[in-house]
């Protein structure tokens, strides 16, 4: 039976540290981080993430700015804010909560925002960077996994990782930063023949493709570890819902040797890295070096 992965207490130490260093860094250089969140639209889901997001910049001492706009703000005026927040001196991240509404293109909001202040690390040019071997920003979600990935097993160097899913804010990122820990990467995606079989080869399994308990026992090598990224709402009777993710942790846990769940895995992971990109931002332009 495999062991248990708590990401929720993982954060929650991240958090703690964060914290220390934030009052460090006001302490000894009088600034105070700032986090800049805009919401488009009043999608449920959206705003209990913004709530979350919101309460916990606060909580680890730094200034949340939020800005909560009607699902018929035009582009135009998006970035017009955008443009405003990348001017003001005191905001060091600014995150635009996706999903944008339909008339919007996202990635012309994204690639709006200034990449020094890009702290979900979207922009093209932080890809670019995770890419070549640069320093940027890195996207929270799979920052998360990996930080989960190295405090339980160490090294990651020469096992083989499969990432499930290739999206851009999770997959590709993903698949990169296994890379630079000289992981032997291979992508699995809707497209590829027998996913299941090439999963099976996985020491490291990330799930990523948004599809609730996709991956059964025939899935996994036993021994493997397993990081499960999706977070779907499933209905039960009743009008209840619950929230499972990619694995179908019932099957998958026996054969495992490490695995996170759902929720309490890699979700709560997501927000503490959002606010460790805003410390590191807010240090990287404001030129002073990072508290230990
Ligand atoms: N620009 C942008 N950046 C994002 O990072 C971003 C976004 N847009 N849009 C929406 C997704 C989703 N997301 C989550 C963050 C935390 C949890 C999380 O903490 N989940 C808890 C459960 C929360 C619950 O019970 O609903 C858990 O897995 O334990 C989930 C999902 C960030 N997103």
């Amino acid at each position: 039976m495999a062991s248990i992965i708590d990401g929720k207490a993982f954060a929650a130490t991240l958090r703690t540290h964060l914290a220390r260093r934030i009052a460090a860094l006001r302490h000894d250089e009088n600034i105070t981080p700032a986090l800049a969140v805009v919401l488009v639209g009043e999608d449920p889901a959206s705003q209990v993430y913004v709530r979350n997001k919101a309460a916990q910049t606060v909580e680890v001492g730094m200034r949340s700015i939020e800005h909560k706009l009607p699902a018929s703000t035009t582009q135009e005026a998006l970035l017009e804010l955008v443009a405003a927040l990348n001017a003001d001196a005191e905001v060091d991240g600014i995150l635009v909560q996706l999903p944008l509404p339909d008339h919007i293109d996202a990635d012309r909001v994204l690639e709006a925002i200034d990449p020094a202040k890009d702290v979900d690390g979207f922009h093209p040019l932080n890809a670019g960077r995770l890419a070549t071997g640069g320093t940027g920003l890195v996207p929270c979600t799979p920052l998360g996994a990996l930080m989960l990935l190295k405090d339980r097993l160490g090294s990651l160097s020469g096992l083989h990782a499969v990432v499930v899913g290739r999206s851009n804010i999770v997959g590709k990122p993903m698949a990169q930063l296994l890379l630079r820990e000289d992981c032997t990467v291979t992508i699995v995606h809707s497209r590829s023949r027998d996913a299941a079989a090439l999963c099976r080869q996985a020491d490291i399994l990330v799930a990523a493709v948004g599809r609730p308990r996709m991956i059964g026992a025939d899935w996994i090598k036993p021994g493997a570890t397993v990081i499960d990224v999706g977070i779907n709402r499933i209905a039960l009777d009743a009008g209840r819902t619950k929230l499972v993710g990619d694995v179908d942790f019932d099957v998958v846990a026996p054969l495992a040797a490490h695995i996170t769940p759902v929720p309490g895995g890699v979700g709560p992971m997501t927000i503490a890295c959002l606010l460790h990109n805003t410390l590191t931002a807010a240090c990287r332009r404001r030129g002073v070096e990072l508290p230990n």
